[in-house]
Parts: C-alpha cells; structure tokens; sequence
C-alpha cells in the first residue's frame, strides 16, 4: 500500500484542510497521515479564529511520521507563519520525500487570511524551492510572481517565473478566472493546459486542498507529473459536480459520490 502525508492546517467543518486531505487520499486508496500545523475554527461561511502548533511539536509530528512509516509522497497545505514554515522546511530538507505537493494557501474562499502576508518572503524562501508541484491560484500567483493574471498568457508568464525560484513543475490553477476552467502547468520546457467544464455552483469549499492531495496520491500510486495533474483534475470537476448544499456558505466537496449524495 502507498502511504501520503499531508502537512496542513486542520479545517473543524471538514471541507478543507487536512480533512479534505485525508478524504481524498483515502478515496485513492492511499494510506494518508497527517501533520497538524494549525487549527483553524472556521465553516463553510467565515474564519472564527486560527491557532498555530508549536514548531517543536510540527517538528516532532515529522519525525513521528518519518521515523515510522515514510510517506511515498507528501503535500503542504496552509502555513502561516515564518516559524511554521522553517519547521517544515527543515524537516522536509532532513527527510528528502521523493514527491513534494506544495499548495501556498493564503486565503479562505471567505476572503480571511490564512498565511501572514508578511510571510511571503518566508515562502519564498524556504518552501517554494522544496516542490515537485507547486500549486498556486491565480490571486497565490500573482503575489508570488509579482505580477496581475488576465489571461491564460498571463497565466504562462506567472508559472514561467514562479519556476524560476526553484520548484520543479508550477501549476496555475484557473478556479478564479471566467469561462471553463483551465489549469496551467509548467515544467520548466513545456506548457500543459487541463481544461474542464466549470461547474455552476457555489459549493466548492476545498477545491485547492482536494487538488493538491489528489496530485499527491497519484504521485504516490507511481504516476507521473502530467498524469497526475490529470486524473487530480478530473477527480476534482466530479467532486464539485457532486458538491453538498451543506453549511450556510460554500458547501464542500463530496469525495464520496459513488456512496452517498446530500438527500441521503
Ligand atoms: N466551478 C468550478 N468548476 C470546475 N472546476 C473548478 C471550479 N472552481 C474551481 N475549479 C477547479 O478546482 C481546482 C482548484 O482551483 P482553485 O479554485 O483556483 O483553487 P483554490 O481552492 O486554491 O482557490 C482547479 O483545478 C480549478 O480549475
Ligand atoms: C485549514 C485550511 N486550509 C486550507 C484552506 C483553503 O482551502 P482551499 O481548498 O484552497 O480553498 P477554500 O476552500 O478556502 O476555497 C482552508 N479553508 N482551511
């Protein structure tokens, strides 16, 4: 059996985070752990209030995973601050996984901050360099890049720079533009364009998250990067087809279709 991690910071209402992490590499077949690096108090509708763990028990969580099991592939979700992120920087760089999904969440879909802005250099820095896939959105690339998204040119031009300070493969994800809903992936030489229907509904709390974890497993299950990309990207068009009217904001994915559906 495969086994992922995940490294992020815990969503209590279940949609996005490390919950979303889990579900979608359980529903891979992957066996998923997770490292917790916040606890946000936070649903479908707003940010409450985020708490950070120590870096000595981030670091500790790390080791207690690395020493026992090692990961096939891990992904990064939420870090807040330049403390979490130097823990997890060094940990990574001590480990040295063969997979690394990074996912730079600065905000909730809400519009609340879940990284420090300050801590973009941090990110920069320490983080970004360890990826085999980076993952921004469009407004996570355009801080980083430095630069305004329009278009799916200016979508290249951002993934083009973002490879330039040291991440393997940089995918640009489209959920934030207009029209069908296009992902941009750079490898460094050449330009992959993923492009499905964008689905009509508000419901999608998690999309990032389930993304980069679904990147992750099939990393793990031996695909490679484009391949990967792929089949994350179509697992995530069905969750959000398949979305759950629940909460009184954005409603989460459902990662479990073939199961169950909101009327049950
Ligand atoms: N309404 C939608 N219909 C179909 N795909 C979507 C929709 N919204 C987002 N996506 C896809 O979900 C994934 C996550 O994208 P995005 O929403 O940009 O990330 P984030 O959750 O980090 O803001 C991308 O593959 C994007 O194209
Ligand atoms: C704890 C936690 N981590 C990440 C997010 C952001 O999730 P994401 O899938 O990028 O997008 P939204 O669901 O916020 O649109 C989060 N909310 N909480």
């Amino acid at each position: 059996m495969k086994k992922v991690l995940t490294i992020a910071g815990s969503d209590c209402s279940g949609g996005a985070g490390i919950q979303a992490d889990l579900k979608t590499m359980s529903a891979h077949g992957v066996f998923a752990m997770s490292v917790i690096v916040s606890v946000v108090a936070e649903n479908t509708a707003r940010v409450i209030s985020i708490e950070d763990i120590s870096p000595k028990v981030i670091e500790d969580q790390m080791d207690a995973v690395f020493e026992d099991i090692f990961p096939d592939a891990v992904k990064v979700g939420m870090l807040s601050t330049p403390p979490c992120m130097q823990a997890v920087a060094r940990k990574l760089r001590q480990y040295q996984p063969k997979h690394l999904v990074i996912d730079p969440v600065m905000y909730a879909k809400n519009g609340a901050p879940l990284m420090n802005p300050d801590a973009v250099g941090a990110l920069i820095e320490y983080i970004l360099p360890l990826a085999t896939v980076l993952t921004p959105n469009i407004p996570e690339a355009e801080c980083i890049a430095k630069m305004e998204i329009h278009s799916v040119s200016d979508m290249e031009e951002a993934a083009r720079r973002i490879h330039a300070m040291g991440c393997k493969n940089v995918l640009v994800k489209g959920g934030h533009a207009v029209g069908n809903a296009l992902d941009v992936l750079y490898d460094g030489q050449s330009f992959h364009h993923f492009e499905n229907e964008r689905i009509d509904t508000k419901n999608t709390h998690g999309t990032g998250c389930t993304l980069s974890s679904a990147i992750a497993s099939n990393l793990a299950l031996g695909h490679d990067v484009v391949k990967a990309v792929g089949l994350a990207k179509d697992y995530v068009t069905e969750g959000i087809r398949h979305s759950l009217a629940i909460g009184k904001g954005c409603g989460p994915l459902n990662h479990f279709h073939a199961f169950f559906s909101e009327e049950d």
